[in-house]
């Protein structure tokens, strides 16, 4: 007979939140205890200063961490002399001046611009081990929850909140609903998490996930490697979600094990012991459930300012009359005007300027193999005036090297460059001009978040690799890695 048992099934998230309740009010909110703080330039300067006028210190400098990444130049940052090279813009060089003396005054790890291990603050915390399954994991920045994809509950959090947690290494919360996406059976040779993420988005739209901690869930994510994990995650903030997740597994502890701060010996048994218990149960409960076939995903373009503006790429730019519900007509109206698209227009005769191969969603080791393997002994297109290839962190910049893809890259015509947000947005010297077009393998395509007028097409790595060799968008299972390429892992 099965063996009785009254606890309740949980779902990951729920396992989550329940280990970290510090007090439960009687309206609902939670005290929940954080386990790892991430912060950077931007959001944290009047944390730091409200701290400091409030006579406080930081409770745990030991479960934080600190990087520039979205105000730094991607261009060498020390000259031939190891001087600093001035930040030209007054307001990042203020926010990055800011966070270096915030972080030594208040004893916190710190990782400066020219440190090897410098990067994006959402690709360092994972491969740092900072990262872990089962933690709690904030950062005053949306796509925290890239984090998700080791199976932790990482989220955004505005600066007043930084600054309680920096105090308190606590968050005063209400919870999430939950809601599971299925995505099941095989994916398409040469379909990527990308493109799965932006078939999802498409499929539930901005809102889809509004209130909701999504699970990503089923065969595909099962076989999906971490980085690709971490690629879906990070943009469940654009289809509304609070938090994106996968459960945990052996393929996320071999991730993890040996990364510099993961924790090693028996603490690293006691939490894999634990991790292991974290996977949803059978029979619990979600409040919303969706499935998607893995055969209906193609490679996924967009082509307006909203991520949920998808299409495959054999597919055409669609008439704003298609739609049923008016606002959305007149959305798709505006953004085609934005874009300078035509209803119709095939997708493969758009022409592209710019690339842009980064950002925290896709300058993992993985994508940039991905990017290689299609550009490797072929050349940028003549019509691609400006395309570049911006590591996520410096570790990541240096495997690369290892394995040749900066070589790659450069004889393709591309530019190879120092880590950080770069073009992602327009923070930093790295933009898009006015009214050009960039195939982006970054996860924010709204009105001018490349620079003022430019115009931005969401995409994967192989993708925007394509792209580039042709001027124009391209199903990159067009162009067969030619003998020699790196093998994508
Ligand atoms: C600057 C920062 C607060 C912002 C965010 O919260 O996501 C940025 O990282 C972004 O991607 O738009
Ligand atoms: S890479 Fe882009 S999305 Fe990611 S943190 Fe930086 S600006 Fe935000």
């Amino acid at each position: 007979m099965a063996k009785q048992t009254d606890a309740p099934a949980r779902t990951l998230y729920e396992k989550i939140w329940d280990a970290h309740v510090v007090e439960r009010r009687e309206d609902g909110t939670c005290l929940i205890y954080i386990d790892r703080h991430l912060v950077h330039e931007v959001t944290s300067p009047q944390a730091f200063e409200a701290l400091r006028n409030a006579g406080r210190t930081v409770r745990r400098p030991d479960l934080t961490l600190a990087v520039p990444d979205h105000n730094l130049p991607t261009t060498p940052r020390r000259d031939a002399s190891g001087k600093r090279i001035p930040i030209l813009d007054p307001q990042s060089a203020t926010q990055l001046a800011a966070l270096e003396t915030n972080t030594q005054a208040f004893g916190i790890r710190y990782i400066g611009d020219a440190d090897p291990e410098q990067g994006i603050v959402h690709v360092i915390g994972p491969e740092q081990g900072f990262s872990l399954p089962g933690a709690t994991i904030v950062c005053g920045d949306s796509h925290t929850a890239a984090h998700g994809g080791l199976g932790a509950l990482a989220f955004g959090i505005g600066t007043s909140e930084v600054e309680h947690v920096l105090a308190t290494q606590t968050l005063l919360l209400t919870p999430s609903r939950t809601m599971e996406i299925r995505v099941e059976g095989a994916l398409g040779a040469g379909i990527t998490p990308k493109d799965v993420v932006l078939h999802i988005i498409g499929t539930i739209g901005t809102a889809g996930g509004t209130g909701h901690v999504i699970e990503f869930r089923g065969e595909v994510f099962r076989q999906m490697s971490i980085e690709g994990r971490i690629t879906v995650c990070n943009m469940a903030i654009e289809a509304g979600a609070r938090a994106g997740l996968v459960a945990p597994d052996d393929k996320t502890y071999a991730y993890l094990q040996g990364r510099p701060v993961a924790p090693t010996g028996a603490q690293w048994d006691a939490a894999v012991d634990w991790w292991r218990s974290l996977p949803t149960d059978p029979g619990a409960v979600f409040d919303s459930s969706i499935t998607i076939r893995a055969e209906d995903i193609e490679p996924t373009v967009t082509w307006g300012t909203s991520p949920e503006d998808v299409v495959a790429i054999g597919g055409r730019v669609p008439d704003p009359r298609s739609f049923a519900d008016p606002s959305k007509q007149r959305a798709a109206q505006a953004s085609l005007d934005y874009m300078g698209l035509q209803p119709g227009m095939a997708l493969a005769d758009v022409e592209v300027q710019n690339i842009f191969i980064g950002s925290c969603t896709n300058s993992r080791i993985e994508d940039l193999r991905a990017a290689a393997a299609v550009l490797n002994g072929r050349r940028k297109a003549e019509n691609v005036r400006w395309a570049i290839v911006v590591p996520g962190s410096g570790l990541v910049k240096r495997q690369a090297e290892a394995e040749g893809l900066d070589r790659i890259f450069v004889e393709a015509g591309l530019e190879w460059r120092e880590p950080g947000c770069s073009a992602c947005l327009g923070m930093n010297p790295d933009k898009v001009p006015p009214g050009e077009r960039c195939a982006s393998t970054s996860n924010r395509n709204f009105v001018g978040r490349q620079g003022p007028g430019a115009r931005t097409h969401l995409l994967s790595p192989a993708m925007a690799a394509a792209a580039a060799v042709t001027g124009r968008l391209t199903d990159a299972r067009t162009l067969a890695p030619l003998p020699g390429a790196p093998v994508p892992a």
